[in-house]
């Protein structure tokens, strides 16, 4: 059956196609892979498809709890029809009560103004929160008393608002009963917690932000199902309230924060660990946060819960109601959860599974939207990675032995035991690391967890107890905080002042996150040792995302993976949906909303002076080869219009073409003086100062564009330019792509990659049967290491496609892309390209010039 999408503009072909498909593979509780290159209007598609089948569903929903009742056997008919009624229009009055309460609040714009200039503002004096001023005694730093010691004992946690620390047990009893407001009744929360959501994330701020704006044009039908023909005129009037979407978006502390004595911490760890201080049991209650939810502000919880729901908001519009009424938006953000159909958040919140229950976030039997998806992998194994070096473990076993020394006597209850294991751990990692670092002459290698934690007796220590022990008894802010303190004492005494806030994340609290991660390795991590010019560095990599991504596929009841570029798309297939079976798993490629006409994608083989273009890892530095490439970029920059980017494999090989563009030839010019006289060169560096450096290559460019001299940008695969930045139009009507970016192999984090992979699916081929024929079994070897390139091969390919697609970002753009390099002409590496590249490849060799020329004259 078609669906009617209520898309806000005519809807493209390929957005209808998209429409369809994401319905049906929610509908049929799949994991969908979506590739929809930019400038298709990806996310309406998104919005249209998935919010379109979540009001059908709830509206079927509505009527399975109508049809549901059933009556006894004793009972009349009538009676039933009766319960059906009644149920209706109870349903349908809880649903109107909540929509003109909603539309009510969108109009009184004024009342907010009003709000602003809040009445419940908490006094100067309320606000102060210093946890334990200088005068205050040792005492504060005292650890609780710490008996816990049995595997079965769990700490006590209430769902909501009771994992905030420090409420009083009738604030947590209001926050639960607020729960229930926007609908009227207990049953009605219950039914609301039910309800299926969306989840939307993405990796940027911005691009939630985008997200936002696009569902702000977006209007659905109502989830009640559709009038009778003998509808009465209440039901008439029902019908024509707007259903407003309801949205949520979550954020961390640092960005939802409205505290300026927190937030003016500005780093992460330090506002998390501060807020949470502030709702120690020890902290007076004048010292706590007061914005926190608290008994006297019901109301104002509630104005925070419908201002959120009547509008769509983003980050800031939020953060702007918490401040208007007073109240911490992080906390009260949480409440808003269970009345929501499209929740938007961050990866980090969602992807971790400890960050999804601080918040309290189920994903069972909902529906989880992935956008900006092509570096899913890379973004799983970066949050569960960490690292720490080996001055952070020196400086945090100084901190620990100084802290043990002072409160020797007074450490109650198991806890001297538990801060000596961390000592002997801490100072085992340190001694293991350094002489590990003596031993290994390359800068970046592999470690053995037996190695690192050999010696002092760490071997007799329990991790599942350790962990548990850092977890609860909160050792890590009690050591810093006593540091701290005991610095400003001195800094007091020798310069008669107070000294600086905390704005660096506490070393301990980085050496405890190792250490947790260490205590409970997951298969599929390894550990790794650097020596940088910075020091030495520990790193623990997950090296495989597939089974911390599987809890969310095993709870939710879609998942669907969007992105511009997703191709090369058998990853997903091979290693991080592995374990779904084929019908499981549905993957989608849409061609552009161009027409073929405007655009034109070429390989060139061969340079204008004859070379072959080979740009390997050991030729590519040849001279004759970069002086040819260099003439071949200045011919095509003669007709090529406009501004052309080129994007080379990586800084160091730039710097190099650069320096072989700038010697002077025989006859006195260089091959970079050639180029500039077809177009000016800008180009990206490695520079320290990344972000202005950035801005102002970009800056450079575009300028030179409109000027009419048009330009060409150098810049690098993956680098700052290559994600997130449009070229569109004049800013980008030739895309060159030098050689192919392959990571390092020799790499010891690639060999180790590439060694998962090889192991996988030489296990998943064998079945681990040590009787396997031999033929069988260099079969099976012959296929894992296949399989080893193919996945490095993608990674590659994932970078090159991430570049093209810059180009061409909206219907009447048009562009050409030309790959520079033999390699693009073997199929392997074509089959990697997105569909719609590849329907408009040509290999070209002498002609490219002509090609062009009449590409761009069509395009005049
Ligand atoms: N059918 C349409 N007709 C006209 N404009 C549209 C249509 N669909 C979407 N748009 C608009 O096109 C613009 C680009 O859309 P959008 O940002 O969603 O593209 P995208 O494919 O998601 O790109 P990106 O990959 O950068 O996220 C938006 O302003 C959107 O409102
Ligand atoms: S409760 Fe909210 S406002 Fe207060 S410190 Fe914590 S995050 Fe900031």
């Amino acid at each position: 059956m078609a669906h009617q999408f209520h898309h806000p503009y005519t809807p493209y072909d390929i957005q209808l196609e998209f429409m369809s498909a994401l319905y049906d593979c929610i509908e049929a509780g799949k994991v969908g892979i979506f590739e929809s290159p930019t400038g298709t209007g990806k996310s309406l598609s998104l919005i249209c498809g998935a919010l379109t089948w979540l009001r059908d569903h709830k509206r079927k929903e509505f009527l399975k709890s109508i049809d549901g009742l059933s009556a006894d056997d004793d009972e009349p008919d009538w009676m039933l029809e009766y319960s059906k009624k009644e149920r209706t229009q109870a349903l349908t009055q809880k649903w109107r009560e909540l929509e003109e309460r909603l539309a009510r609040i969108r109009k009184e714009e004024e009342r907010r103004k009003k709000l602003a200039q809040n009445p419940h503002r908490p006094s100067k004096k309320q606000k102060t929160d210093i946890v334990a001023s200088n005068d205050e005694d040792d005492s504060f730093f005292e650890l609780d008393e710490y008996e816990s010691d049995t595997e079965t004992g769990k700490s006590v946690r209430i769902p909501g608002f009771s994992d905030i620390e420090g409420l009083s047990a009738s604030t947590v009893a209001l926050l639960d009963r607020f729960k229930g407001r926007v609908t009227g009744s207990k049953e009605s929360e219950n039914d609301n917690e039910n309800q299926t959501r969306i989840y939307y994330c993405s990796r940027t701020h911005s691009q939630l932000s985008q997200f936002a704006q696009e569902l702000r044009r977006v209007t659905l039908p109502s989830s009640l199902p559709p009038l009778q023909e003998n509808a009465d005129a209440e039901q008439k009037e029902h019908a024509e309230l707007e259903e407003v979407i309801k949205h949520l978006t979550l954020g961390s502390r640092k960005q939802l924060c409205i505290n300026p004595r927190v937030l003016n911490l500005g780093n992460a760890t330090a506002i998390n660990e501060r807020c949470m201080e502030l709702q120690q049991s020890g902290v007076a209650a004048d010292k706590k946060c007061s914005y926190l939810p608290r008994k006297e502000f019901e109301d104002v919880q509630l104005d925070f819960r419908d201002r959120v729901l009547s509008t769509v908001q983003d980050i800031e519009d939020i953060t702007q109601v918490g401040k208007q009424l007073s109240i911490c938006p992080y906390y009260a953000a949480r409440k808003v959860i269970d009345q929501c159909e499209i929740i938007t958040l961050p990866y980090p919140l969602l992807l971790q599974r400890s960050s999804r229950e601080a918040l309290d976030l189920s994903l069972r039997d909902h529906v989880v939207i992935i956008d900006e998806a092509h570096n899913l992998m890379d973004a799983i194994s970066n949050i569960h990675s960490v690292s720490v070096t080996l001055d952070q473990l020196r400086t945090s076993l100084f901190q620990l032995t100084t802290y043990a020394r002072k409160f020797q006597t007074r450490l109650k209850g198991k806890n001297r035991v538990y801060v000596t294991q961390v000592i002997r751990l801490v100072s085992a990692l340190a001694e293991n690391l350094q002489s590990l670092s003596q031993k290994h002459k390359s800068s970046e290698a592999v470690v053995q967890y037996s190695d690192l934690v050999s010696g002092k007796g760490v071997d007799q220590i329990n991790p599942y107890k350790l962990t548990r022990y850092l977890q609860e008894s909160k050792l890590a802010r009690k050591v810093d905080g006593y540091v701290e303190h005991a610095n400003n004492k001195n800094d007091k005494i020798a310069s008669g002042k107070e000294t600086r806030d905390k704005t660096t994340v506490p070393v301990l609290f980085q050496v405890q996150s190792f250490i947790l991660t260490l205590m409970n390795p997951s298969d599929e991590g390894q550990l790794f040792l650097n020596k940088t010019d910075g020091g030495v560095i520990l790193r623990y990599m997950l090296l495989d995302p597939t089974n911390h991504f599987r809890d969310i596929v095993d709870e939710a009841r879609a998942v669907i993976l969007a992105g511009g570029t997703m191709s090369p798309m058998s990853d997903y297939a091979d290693h991080l949906f592995s374990y779904l079976s084929s019908a499981k798993l549905d993957t989608f490629s849409f061609g552009h909303v161009i027409p073929p006409k405007n655009l034109t994608a070429r390989i060139l083989a061969k340079g204008v002076l004859g070379n072959d273009f080979n740009f390997i890892f050991d030729q590519r530095t040849s001279d004759s080869m970069i002086t040819d490439l260099g003439q071949t970029i200045a011919n095509l920059c003669a007709v090529i219009p406009d501004g052309v980017v080129a994007f080379f494999p990586s800084y160091d090989y730039l710097n190099q073409v650069l320096n072989t563009w700038r010697k002077p030839s025989k006859t006195g010019g260089s091959i970079f003086a050639e180029i500039e006289k077809r177009k000016p060169i800008v180009y990206e560096s490695n520079n320290q100062k990344k972000e202005s450096n950035t801005d102002d290559v970009l800056l450079e460019y575009s300028k030179k564009v409109e000027s009419g001299s048009g330009a060409l940008l150098l810049s690098v695969v993956g680098g700052r330019l290559s994600e997130g930045i449009n070229f569109s139009d004049k800013l980008g009507r030739g895309v060159l792509i030098v050689g192919l970016p392959f990571p390092n192999i020799h790499s010891a984090v690639w060999k180790a990659k590439i060694g998962h992979i090889e192991k996988q699916t030489f296990a998943k081929l064998t079945q681990n049967e040590s009787e396997l024929p031999v033929s069988k079994r260099r079969e099976a070897e012959i296929t894992a290491k296949a399989a080893g390139r193919d996945f490095f091969e993608n990674s590659c390919m994932r970078a090159v496609n991430q570049c093209i697609g810059r180009a061409i970002r909206h219907r009447n753009d048009y562009a050409a892309i030309v790959l520079i390099d033999r390699r693009y002409e073997t199929q392997r590496i074509q089959e990697k390209l997105p569909a719609w590249i590849r329907q408009s490849l040509v290999s070209s060799t002498s002609n490219i010039r002509e090609g062009l020329r009449s590409f761009f004259k069509s395009h005049q």
